[in-house]
């Protein structure tokens, strides 16, 4: 059986947006710049993280726990059932952080189910504005997963 991680409704594309404490102005920034297009998308968003961008923006977010207490591992499981096809991921690269294994763990999902991973702004300008995200790569996981089946 073949593996399909992505497949959403339409051009309709889950979107998760995740940061840590000292790069939410950027993500709540970042967000304001981009409302009109991240609100033509469904929303995901960490506990805190989504809690500001709601707010800044209006816009609907569905939010998970706060990422220490298991916020980033529900982002990665929503990655592994097929409905996040892009991750917005600011994160520390200065700070230690106590859920480091989660961070990973979500990285780690994200690049085998092949969803775009924006680490920075600049990154997450580029992949906001590209004409690919019309049309994203959905059928192209890792071929490791071929044969196998994730349901
Ligand atoms: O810690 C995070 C990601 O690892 C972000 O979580 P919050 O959005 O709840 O602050």
């Amino acid at each position: 059986m073949t593996t399909q991680l992505h497949t959403p409704a339409a051009d309709v594309m889950g979107i998760a947006l995740v940061a840590h404490d000292s790069c939410k102005p950027d993500m709540v920034a970042w967000a304001r710049e981009h409302q009109a297009i991240l609100g033509q998308h469904r929303l995901y968003a960490t506990g805190t993280t989504g809690g500001l961008v709601a707010d800044e923006t209006g816009l609907p977010v569905v939010r998970f726990r706060s990422g220490p207490l298991g916020g980033d591992q529900q982002v990665g499981a929503r990655i592994a059932e097929g409905d996040i096809d892009l991750l917005i991921f600011f994160w520390d690269a200065l700070t230690a952080q106590p859920h480091e294994p989660d961070v990973r763990a979500l990285l780690r999902l994200a690049v085998l189910a092949n969803v775009p991973v924006a680490c920075n702004r600049a990154t997450a300008d580029l992949v906001i504005t590209s004409p690919l995200l019309a049309a994203p790569d959905r059928e192209h996981v890792d071929t490791r997963l071929a044969g196998r089946h994730t349901s």
